[in-house]
């Protein structure tokens, strides 16, 4: 099924191929901060990243990805919400047509130019296809893109893009260091959810981080130079590839900081 992000086939068709869509648990959510409750037994998170397992960066058709050597615990998430070892399958990331719009999580109604998501799979389970079945099959570190300076580290990453610009384009990327996209500050904001595209399995841990990474004006446009359609169809610029907020259905938000 070719689910997209445009008006015919976009979040609001999805529930007619994926009905877990109307479920109780879906992703993304708006996190209202004074709603959230502190909760001092959460850990701080460790995440420890080789960049040696770096592998790979690909246009998907409806983000780019980078994905990781997921055969050891070379590159895992342990400890915050979680317990036991999460490994790095991949990171992606979601943006809009403009500066105004483009995350999936919001904060109190407030929508960043972009969101990244770190995808870790849980290491009870045999492999990743198995752990994305499992309601603790997944955790996902999201981070904040705010309007600003312009970032070194993101731009190793948009330098590939000239290589990936149409779906199913892929090429080499070796020894980056996913530590280097990650905010000052791993203060986060967790609860129950989904995976934000189809299909939209109710098995990610969310932990979404309080503080941004910058990103320029001009790194925004290098985002919105790729395309969802692949080499020979008419191009469609990859933009806007966000899922909007979903019922929150009495789910608590937990923050892991005052
Ligand atoms: C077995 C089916 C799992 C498909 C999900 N794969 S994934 O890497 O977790 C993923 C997560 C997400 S998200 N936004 O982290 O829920 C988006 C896309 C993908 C993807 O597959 O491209
Ligand atoms: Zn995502």
């Amino acid at each position: 099924m070719s689910w997209r992000y445009a008006d015919n086939n976009g979040p609001a068709k999805w529930v007619e191929n994926f009905p877990i869509a109307d479920g109780p648990r879906q992703s993304p959510i708006d996190i209202v901060p004074g709603e959230a409750s502190y909760d001092a037994g959460l850990k701080p998170l460790s995440l420890k990243y080789d960049p040696s397992t770096c592998l790979d960066i690909l246009n998907n058709g409806h983000s780019f990805q980078v994905t990781f050597v997921d055969d050891g615990d070379n590159s895992t998430l342990t400890n915050g919400p979680i317990s036991g070892t999460y490994r790095l399958k991949q990171f992606h990331f979601h943006w809009g047509g403009s500066d105004d719009r483009g995350s999936e999580h919001t904060v109190a109604g407030t929508k960043y130019p972009a969101e990244l998501h770190l995808v870790h799979w849980n290491t009870k389970y045999p492999n990743f296809g198995d752990a994305a079945s499992k309601s603790d099959g997944l955790a996902v570190v999201g981070v904040f893109l705010k309007i600003g300076a312009d970032n070194p580290n993101l731009q190793k990453v948009l330098d590939a893009f000239d290589s990936i610009k149409a779906k199913g384009k892929q090429t080499t990327f070796p020894n980056f260091d996913p530590t280097s996209l990650l905010p000052g500050s791993l203060d986060y904001w967790t609860y129950d959810g989904s995976l934000t595209t189809p299909p939209l399995l109710e098995s990610v841990t969310w932990i979404v981080c309080k503080e941004p990474i910058s990103v320029s004006p001009a790194q925004m446009a290098k985002f919105r130079s790729l395309l969802f359609s692949a080499e020979g169809e008419p191009e469609c610029c990859m933009v806007d590839n966000y899922r909007p907020p979903q019922p929150l259905k009495g789910r608590p938000v937990r923050a892991s900081f005052k």
